[in-house]
């Protein structure tokens, strides 16, 4: 047995239950095969053990009176998982699906997405089981207080520093941000995608769609190809679908689908974006309002969305939402690029077939990078007590994002598999912490 089938062997009995963890350490894994033959002293410096053990993890309790006046209990989590080449840095999740196996996936492939942007942040991740659907602000807020409460503890500019992810956007972070200066009364850096005005960035609420449609237009321009008339299918309608679909518009492409975990909607003339935001971002709605003022729109209830002819998709709601089926689907539907603006949207499957037909296809881990970067670029501007422009902070991520595509190009060619971004981003991100955990010594 390979030393990288012992370790996942491992893994799954030491973690039983944890599916997703299993299914991203799988991914990751295998495709170090090859860096692992090259280099023998990352077995014996017990490298891939040490990588799939979080440094730290953290559960509690986050007790919270409701608009009724009844104590409602949640959990909370707070994975730490390596910190090889900068403080802990990812999101925290609220919604009910929340369990350890889930942080634990989202925190291991944040190690190597962190690593990708080129910026000195290591992976970490955290959330819970609340669902601030149907909540009212004063919930919320109640909510985040108590998780603050004991969160606080553990996190700081230098330390760990949570942002958002599914659930948790602008009024989460600042009801979190509020507790913790009470509870510390430091103004730090402590979290990003925070309000701007009271530090954050330009550009971060934008940052991990603009980030998706730039490296799918660079991937595109490899093979002499823009987004330009292209017809465009993305899953999901909050942070990540929305600004995704914002800036395809703008690049000529026609989105014509979004979806929320109710159904999809499907409009032949193109998205209304403006009518979206309204629906998602001011009212906090279903997307089947959007068929009662686009009336020449469908509405459909339940999955599906895959089955929809396009050029590009871009899966932007959550893990396994697209599965081996969708993929043949999509395939058979002539679709010609896939760009994971979600973490592990795909099945293991889904993936495989995606490679095996030569689909142009970038993996979460990369493309979706560019909104982490933009949250090293808040803290960077924090540190300087400075803002930077609208423009400035997007200029930043376009190179970035350009120099992730360049970087899991290479290494996919170095390994020779070029154009397999799933073996790319995962070789590229690897060798920067392992080296990194290399030099550290055994920690
Ligand atoms: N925000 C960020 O900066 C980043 C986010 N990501 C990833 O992008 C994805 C989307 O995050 P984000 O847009 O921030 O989150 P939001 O909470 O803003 O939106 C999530 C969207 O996905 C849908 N969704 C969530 N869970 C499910 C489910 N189980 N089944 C079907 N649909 C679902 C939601 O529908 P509904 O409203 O019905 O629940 C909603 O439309 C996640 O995978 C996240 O980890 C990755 C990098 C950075
Ligand atoms: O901005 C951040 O720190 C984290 C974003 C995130 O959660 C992710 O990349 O999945």
């Amino acid at each position: 047995m390979s030393y990288v089938s012992e370790v996942l062997e491992e893994l799954i009995r030491k973690n039983p239950g944890e599916k997703e963890f299993h299914q991203a350490a799988t991914e990751v894994l295998t495709t170090l095969e090859p860096v692992i033959e090259k280099n023998p002293q990352f077995q014996k410096a017990a490298l891939l053990e040490r990588l799939v053990e979080p440094e730290r993890q953290l559960k509690f309790r986050v007790p919270w009176v409701d608009d009724k006046g009844n104590v409602q209990v949640n959990v909370g989590y707070r994975v730490e998982f390596n910190s090889a080449i900068g403080p802990y840095k990812g999101g925290l999740r609220f919604h009910p699906s929340v369990n350890i196996g889930i942080i634990k996936f989202l925190g291991f492939e944040q190690i190597f997405k962190n690593s990708l942007t080129g910026l000195p942040i290591g992976g970490g991740k955290g959330g819970s089981d609340f669902d601030p659907k149907g909540k009212s602000d004063n919930e919320v807020m109640a909510f985040c207080q108590s998780f603050m409460t004991e969160l606080y503890r553990h996190i700081g500019a230098d330390t760990d520093v949570p942002a958002g992810d599914i659930g948790v956007g602008g009024r989460e972070i600042g009801y979190l941000y509020g507790q913790y200066k009470r509870i510390t009364n430091r103004y730090e850096s402590v979290l990003t995608g925070k309000g701007l005005t009271y530090g954050g960035s330009l550009a971060r609420k934008e940052a991990t769609g603009y980030g998706l449609v730039y490296i799918t237009a660079e991937m595109l321009r490899a093979h002499n190809d823009t987004l330009a008339g292209k017809k465009v299918v993305v899953s999901g309608s909050g942070n990540v679908a929305i600004y995704a679909t914002e800036k395809a518009q703008q690049l000529g492409a026609k989105v014509v689908a979004l979806s929320d975990s109710n159904g999809w909607i499907y409009d032949e003339e193109g998205i209304d974006l403006a009518l979206v935001k309204e629906i998602k971002e001011v009212r906090r709605g279903r997307i089947k309002e959007y068929v009662q003022t686009r009336t020449n729109a469908e509405y459909h209830e339940g999955k599906g969305i895959w089955t929809i002819p396009c050029d590009v998709a871009l899966p932007c709601a959550t893990q396994n939402e697209l599965n081996g089926d969708d993929a043949r689907t999509l395939i058979k539907n002539g679709v010609l690029a896939v760009a994971e603006g979600a973490n592990m949207p795909s099945t293991l499957e889904a993936t495989e077939e995606f490679l095996k037909n030569k689909i142009m296809y970038i993996p979460g881990k990369a493309a979706n990078a560019g909104g982490v970067a933009t949250s090293a670029l808040e803290m960077s501007q924090n540190a300087q007590r400075l803002s930077w422009s609208f423009e400035e902070v997007d200029q930043k991520l376009q190179g970035i994002m350009v120099n992730i595509y360049r970087q899991i190009s290479e290494a996919a060619a170095a390994y020779d598999a070029p154009g397999n971004f799933v073996l790319g981003a995962n070789i590229a991100g690897f060798l920067k912490v392992a080296n990194a955990m290399m030099d550290q010594g055994i920690v």
